[in-house]
This record gives structure tokens, sequence and C-alpha cells, in this order.
């Protein structure tokens, strides 16, 4: 399967027109009060509502502890069909979240705050559909632009699809997506000018390099080339 590849913190309707036809079909959109890039029900509406020539696109909400009355009261007024889970929430907490909204994809992000915190990933195999990792930050959740130690990261293989987030940029891709070989990656302020503002240059950047990606062997997992 092709890896699947999140731009995230989407606020204005022509960036994500712009970014939609470079082929980008996995949106993501921050439902965290408390960040810079938080977008109102009613903004994600209309940048879906811009987006309605791309077929097949991937919307995903971002929340963060947020309760299963709030999640269901912020899906209702969206069509957002993914929902990204960047707290503290438990496997428990996950399977209501899957219980409760079926038919949307449920991503739950692990901040990792050193190596060993991937034992916690264990826990949420059979609760969620994908895993994503992500760097810690003592004051934000998310979109901080800190990379993951992706040396330590090299023997994590889960049952199910994981993405690779923190501090992604065109630059780096390749050599993350050379040691770590993810399901999917998940980028926002390393192709952003501002918070929720996006930098179409460094996207078309990013396209150009996942284009003439080269994927050299992997030399951890063999079988896996
Ligand atoms: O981006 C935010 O402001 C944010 C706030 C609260 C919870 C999660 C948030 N972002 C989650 C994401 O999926 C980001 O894309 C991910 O953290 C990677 O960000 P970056 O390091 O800037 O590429």
């Amino acid at each position: 399967m092709a890896m699947e590849v999140k731009i995230c913190g989407l606020r204005h309707p022509a960036q994500a027109q712009a970014i939609a036809a470079l082929g980008f079909t996995t949106l993501g959109f921050i439902c965290v009060e408390a960040s810079p890039r938080y977008v109102s029900p009613k903004e994600i509406a209309l940048v879906l509502q811009s987006l309605t020539a791309h077929d097949e696109l991937s919307a995903i909400g971002v929340f963060a502890n947020a309760s299963l009355p709030k999640l269901g009261e912020f899906l209702a007024q969206t069509n957002l069909n993914g929902i990204q889970l960047h707290g503290d929430e438990t496997p428990e907490f996950c399977r209501q979240v899957k219980q409760a909204f079926p038919q949307h994809r449920l991503i739950k992000a692990l901040r990792l705050r050193r190596s060993e915190d991937l034992a916690r990933a264990e826990a949420y195999y059979d609760a969620v559909d994908i895993l994503l990792l992500d760097a810690y930050h003592p004051e934000q959740l998310g979109g901080t632009g800190q990379t993951l130690p992706w040396q330590k990261l090299q023997q994590f293989r889960p049952p199910l699809p994981w993405w690779l987030a923190g501090g992604l940029t065109p630059i780096n891709v390749q050599e993350a997506l050379n040691l770590l070989r993810p399901d999917g990656i998940d980028l926002s302020s390393g192709v952003e000018k501002a918070p929720a503002d996006k930098d179409l240059a460094k996207i078309a950047q990013l396209r150009a390099q996942l284009d003439a990606l080269t994927i050299l062997p992997d030399v951890n997992h063999p079988e896996k080339t």
C-alpha cells in the first residue's frame, strides 16, 4: 500500500485546494481550542466544501482529551472522516471512541518523551486503526517541529499501520523514511509560514522530494524491502 502523507493544521480553503491539487489527500484539522492552529467546525466545513472536486479525501480532526459527547458534537457539525487523539487518552477510551464512531478512522498519537515510552504502544494495538508517533514537548501537545530520535525507533514494527510525525520537513523526510519506513507521515510546522498558514512552496518541495524518493534496502528488516 502507498505511504499516506498527512498535511496537518489547515485553515485556509485556497491553501487546502492547492495542497490537494499537489496530490495530498490526507488533511488534518486541529480541533484543540488551546492551539494557535485551532479551526472551528464552521471553518472546517468551508475548507471541505472547497474540496468537493477531490474524491477520496481523508479529513482528520485532531483532538486532545476531548470527552465522547464533545467529540460527537464536533463531528456532527463537520464531514470529518477520521479522528486523531493527541492527548492522554487511554486504550479503553479509544475503544469507546471506536465503538461510538465506527465509520471514522481512529488514530492514536503517542508523544514519546524517551524511546522507552514506545512500550506504551502495545496497549493500543487492538484499540485503534493507526498509531502515530510524535515528539514530546513540555508545553505543546503537537505541531512542535521537534524530531524524534529516529535511530532509536528502527525496531518499531507494530502489527497495525503506524505514522511518523514530529519535525518532518522536505529536507529531512527522505532520511526519516529510509531509516524507519512508516506507513504514513504527518507534517505541520515544517511546511508552514505561521501556525495554520501553510507554505505552498515548501509543500511543492515536499511533493518533489516524495516523487523522487529513493528507498534504500532495509538493513534491519530485509524481508520488508
Ligand atoms: O499542531 C498543533 O497545534 C496541535 C495542537 C494540539 C494537538 C495536536 C497538534 N498537532 C498534531 C499533529 O498532528 C501535528 O501534525 C504533529 O504534531 C506534527 O507537527 P510538526 O512537528 O510541526 O510537524
